[in-house]
């Protein structure tokens, strides 16, 4: 019987061969993906090469109107987003006994490790997803003995991503505060100090994908998510009531705008609702690297964004109690971020 405490890993149910999905992974019907659909549109792409144009217009209305976009010609060399995954590929494929010598401490949410249940709590349905996180900034939580040393690069190229993410994030905030009329290091100045973690997912093969979701629909709790995939395809966006699949493209990254921004944005800027669903034929990995706020930090909408037209929507919070409220209640479906609103 599994407990927190020794949960199973999801890769050793995919390799057993089970024919049936055991009932913790069964979501409600309500909550099931639609696998036949067929690919329709997909988020806006922005290239910010120098031949690419303003990005800040795309910037302004990818924001506005699905709190997510992917970005080419970002600067990240395109062999360090390969080197990343096939440092997480060789993990997750690597011997288990080898693979626990890392685990996380699943009593204690977002500990650092290799993991298979993001919330301490015992119901609710389960995620076809095991996972390894790393904190990686600021620099006094970064200790790489906590991480894999197989391949023997592994730690190198998770400081040297952890770098360039942190750079392309900022970058990507001051576009984005550029584009709201706000002087360019506004979002970042109200984050304050980067707290930053890179989770590395991978999806295994599931018996029965049409009952179950690889991660169960949220929106990231941070201010900014920069996420790269394989090429098997899974994560989706909630868009006007509508999932619609992130099409992967080589060597372009994610952008998917959290709750802090949409708090400091008063609204303006909407975070994402995605999800990651499965297949039952090729495992699938993605690489997320967060940019948060430090938990003593207040979060509040910029005062600039408030206006006789535009009143203010969401009350100011500590992060760590918003962080905090977000492992009680666990994402649900249902964004954490409306707790915050103010009633008008
Ligand atoms: O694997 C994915 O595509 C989604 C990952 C994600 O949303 C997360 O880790 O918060
Ligand atoms: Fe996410």
């Amino acid at each position: 019987m599994e407990t927190a405490a020794e949960p199973h890993r999801v890769q050793i149910l995919a390799e057993v061969g089970i024919a049936n999905l055991p009932t913790q992974y069964v979501q409600p019907p309500e909550l099931r993906p639609d696998l036949c659909r067929g690919g329709n549109g997909g988020i806006p792409v922005v290239d910010l090469g120098p031949s690419g144009g303003d990005p800040v217009p795309e910037i302004a209305c990818a924001c506005r109107d699905w709190g997510s976009f992917q970005v080419v010609n970002h600067g990240v060399p395109p062999r360090l987003l390969e080197e990343v995954k096939a440092a997480g590929s060789f993990f997750f494929r690597s011997p288990m006994e080898a693979k626990l010598r890392f685990a996380c401490d699943p009593r204690s949410p977002a500990s650092e490790g290799y993991g298979s249940r993001m919330l301490s709590k015992e119901d609710g349905v389960l995620d076809w997803r095991d996972y390894f996180d790393h904190h990686t900034l600021p620099e006094s939580r970064r200790n790489p003995s906590r991480w894999p040393d197989f391949p023997g690069n592994y730690r190198d190229i998770v400081v040297e991503y952890s770098n360039n993410m942190k750079n392309l994030a900022q970058s990507l905030l001051c576009m984005i505060s550029q584009s709201l009329g706000l002087p360019p290091s506004y979002i970042e100045e109200a984050v304050g100090e980067v707290y930053q973690n890179i989770t590395i997912s991978y999806y295994p093969p599931c018996p029965q994908p049409e009952l179950a979701l690889g991660l169960q629909s949220h929106s990231d709790m941070g201010s900014i998510t920069l996420l790269i995939q394989d090429d098997v395809g899974g994560l989706e966006v909630l868009k006007d009531g509508e999932w619609i699949e992130v099409q992967p493209l080589t060597d372009a990254i994610v952008v998917i705008l959290a709750d802090q921004t949409e708090v400091i944005t008063n609204g303006k800027y909407k975070s994402a609702v995605h999800r990651a669903v499965v297949n039952n034929h090729r495992s699938r990995l993605s690489v997320a690297t967060f940019y948060d706020p430090s938990k003593t930090r207040k979060i509040y909408p910029a005062h600039e964004l408030v206006t006789e037209n535009c009143p203010l929507k969401y009350q100011e919070v500590l992060y760590g109690d918003y962080v905090s409220s977000w492992y009680s209640k666990g994402p649900d479906g249902k964004r954490n971020i409306d707790a915050l609103l103010i009633h008008q």
